[in-house]
């Protein structure tokens, strides 16, 4: 592994990209430029803030009851849900949204762009015991662009000689003033499977407003989604490309009760997922050498 040394001599820039080890000894980098700043945990290469400066409110949501421990998925912020999305097909005793987010990744490259943002490269690094749990030849990158809008791209190239079948999801949270004050449109007139009911196949008509516990898979869904708060009087667009399912999911307060680590005072009512997925119906073939980017950028405005 590379220690906070080698990751600052190789990889650091004073304190724009500056890493260190918190108290459990997970590896974070924090990143400080003119437009934002942002901390990665490279524990599931897990983005836990980014916060740009012309944006008053945290955008990115962060239990104030997350774990920062080994091998557990910090709760906020955009875990990367790879190469499986929710159970495992055939074993149900594998970690949920597959390991990623809790696998170890390295840093392969930090640059300064010329509009001065941000770049983080960063490969997940392959162990035997995950090639038990996922026995396929294949490189994955996640390469964060820190800047005014937050880019994400997650890079999978298929280095075997075999096609294999990948589920996987940034499951954003985004903190929201009040889950029942905010809208989500851009998924009028789409079709979802309403995970709360069984995967029942339901139409969307219209925005998305949360009344109760939410959690849906829109299928064959590819557009821009915008969470429009007038509490906070903002709006966040949440761009993608190579996602063809959008997750939402807010798990209202029993549930959130029974998870545990989803805040205190009410934590579960300031947030809300908004996943850019490849799930369920939408799981992606990759033949041997081709690479599959799923891409979001997400980004802020506020409004009178
Ligand atoms: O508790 P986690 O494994 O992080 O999952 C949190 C949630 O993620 C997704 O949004 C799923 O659709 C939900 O069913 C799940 O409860």
């Amino acid at each position: 592994m590379q220690s906070i040394q080698q990751l600052n001599a190789r990889y650091g820039v004073g304190q724009k990209i500056h890493f260190y080890s918190d108290q459990n000894g997970l590896v974070t980098v924090h990143i400080e430029n003119p437009h934002a700043s942002a901390k990665i945990a490279l524990q599931g290469a897990h983005v836990m803030e980014w916060q740009p400066h012309h944006s008053e409110e945290p955008v990115l949501w962060l239990s104030d009851q997350a774990r920062f421990v080994r091998g557990r998925s910090i709760r906020g912020g955009v875990p990367v849900c790879w190469p499986w999305f929710g159970a495992h097909a055939t074993d149900e005793s594998l970690c949920p949204h597959g390991f990623a987010r809790v696998a170890q990744w390295k840093i392969v490259d930090t640059v300064i762009d010329p509009d001065g943002a941000t770049r983080i490269i960063m490969q997940l690094i392959e162990t035997q015991q995950l090639g038990k749990q996922w026995p396929h030849h294949c490189e994955v990158t996640l390469t964060v662009i820190v800047g005014s809008a937050l880019r994400m791209q997650l890079t999978t190239t298929n280095t075997g000689t075999a096609p294999f079948v990948l589920g996987e999801a940034l499951h954003t949270y985004f903190h929201v003033s009040d889950i029942e004050v905010i809208k989500i449109s851009g998924l009028d007139n789409t079709q979802y499977q309403d995970k709360v009911e069984g995967y029942a196949v339901k139409q969307q008509e219209g925005d998305i407003r949360f009344t109760e516990e939410t959690d849906r898979v829109y299928i064959n869904t590819e557009s821009t989604c915008v969470i429009e708060d007038p509490g906070l009087r903002r709006r966040i667009t949440v761009q993608k490309s190579g996602s063809k399912s959008t997750v939402v999911w807010n798990p209202w307060g029993q549930k959130a009760a029974e998870i545990g680590d989803l805040g205190s005072h009410s934590g579960w009512r300031h947030m809300v997922c908004v996943e850019s997925a490849n799930a369920t119906d939408n799981v992606v073939t990759v033949a041997p050498g081709e690479v599959h980017t799923l891409e979001v950028e997400y980004s802020t405005e506020y409004y009178l």
